[in-house]
């Protein structure tokens, strides 16, 4: 059987599965959708591996691997993890009373509440809805929590009544660390059963990455044609983007999930495990 493998829809993936777009893939049978569908497909078992929001592994880390040197990471802003809020409470974060978050992310929404609670003292309440940019219109929020291409839209188009925190550049703020916003986990039970497998995933996303990054333009020119953004803004936006997971992501992992615990959104103590081939085979 061919294994099960998620997709983030949005840009912010591309690096890792241009060749696969490009060139087809036999090993394994992708899904695509935004990052909440894929955690819980993948916590019904129902993919074998998948890029998952970072705070998933620590609520589930106990029955979970890490794939290594994968994530969707950023080492200060990653503009597409925005806090849109309106102007009226420009410097006075803290008289926020009523935010809209997307319900796309898991991650984002605790760094959000880590952010603002954090950086700004505020404490307001959290709606989980489907949002855009335009709820200022429609809505009596105070601000959405956007992720993806659409707060990578709204960053390039920035309504004229809205201002945008950029949720990376927040944490780098505090903690002088990279956030990771997505890792690729796989079940033990995978692991178990499927070695040869999960081994020869681990080379071809290796191999995925050193192709993308040697055909930097023309991964570019072809994320124009799939997403709304221009060649320079899909260059601009990933080149930021990380999918390392080397000693700094790591810290930033690790320094997350603290704060994340201290305030109830994640267990204490989370031991990080990243697959190693000679664990397994
Ligand atoms: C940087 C991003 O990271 C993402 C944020 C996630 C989350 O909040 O749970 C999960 C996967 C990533 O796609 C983004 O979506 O823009």
């Amino acid at each position: 059987m061919r294994l099960r493998l998620g997709r983030v829809s949005y840009l912010n993936c591309l690096p890792l599965y241009y060749p696969f777009e490009k060139n087809g893939f036999a090993e394994a049978e992708l899904f695509s959708g935004p990052p909440a569908e894929l955690n819980q497909l993948f916590l019904k078992h129902q993919l074998d591996v998948t890029p998952l929001s970072s705070i998933e592994y620590a609520r589930n880390y106990q029955d979970l691997l890490i794939l290594p040197d994968l994530s969707i990471a950023a080492d200060g802003p990653v503009l597409s993890v925005m806090f849109f809020y309106r102007q009226e409470f420009s410097g006075r974060l803290q008289n926020i009373k009523k935010v809209g978050v997307t319900r796309e992310s898991a991650t984002s929404v605790v760094l959000l509440k880590i952010i603002l609670k954090e950086l700004f003292g505020a404490d307001p309440q959290y709606v989980p809805m489907n949002l855009d940019i335009e709820f200022y219109r429609k809505t009596d929020l105070d601000g959405v929590l956007l992720i993806g291409d659409k707060a990578l839209a709204g960053y390039y188009h920035l309504p004229q009544n809205l201002e945008v925190l950029d949720l990376g550049e927040a944490f780098k703020k505090l903690t002088g660390l990279p956030m990771v916003y997505a890792v690729w986990a796989v079940h033990r039970e995978t692991c178990q059963k499927e070695p040869h497998k999960i081994k020869k995933l681990t080379e071809l996303f290796f191999q995925a990455k050193n192709y993308s990054y040697a055909h930097w333009q023309e991964m570019v020119e072809f994320g124009s044609q799939k997403y709304p953004f221009t060649p320079e803004e899909i260059d601009g936006y990933l080149k930021i983007i990380s999918h390392e997971l080397s000693e700094r992501e790591f810290s930033g992992l690790l320094e997350f999930y603290r704060r994340a615990s201290k305030i109830g959104e994640a267990p204490a103590g989370v031991l990080v495990k990243i697959w190693r081939e000679d664990d397994w085979m």
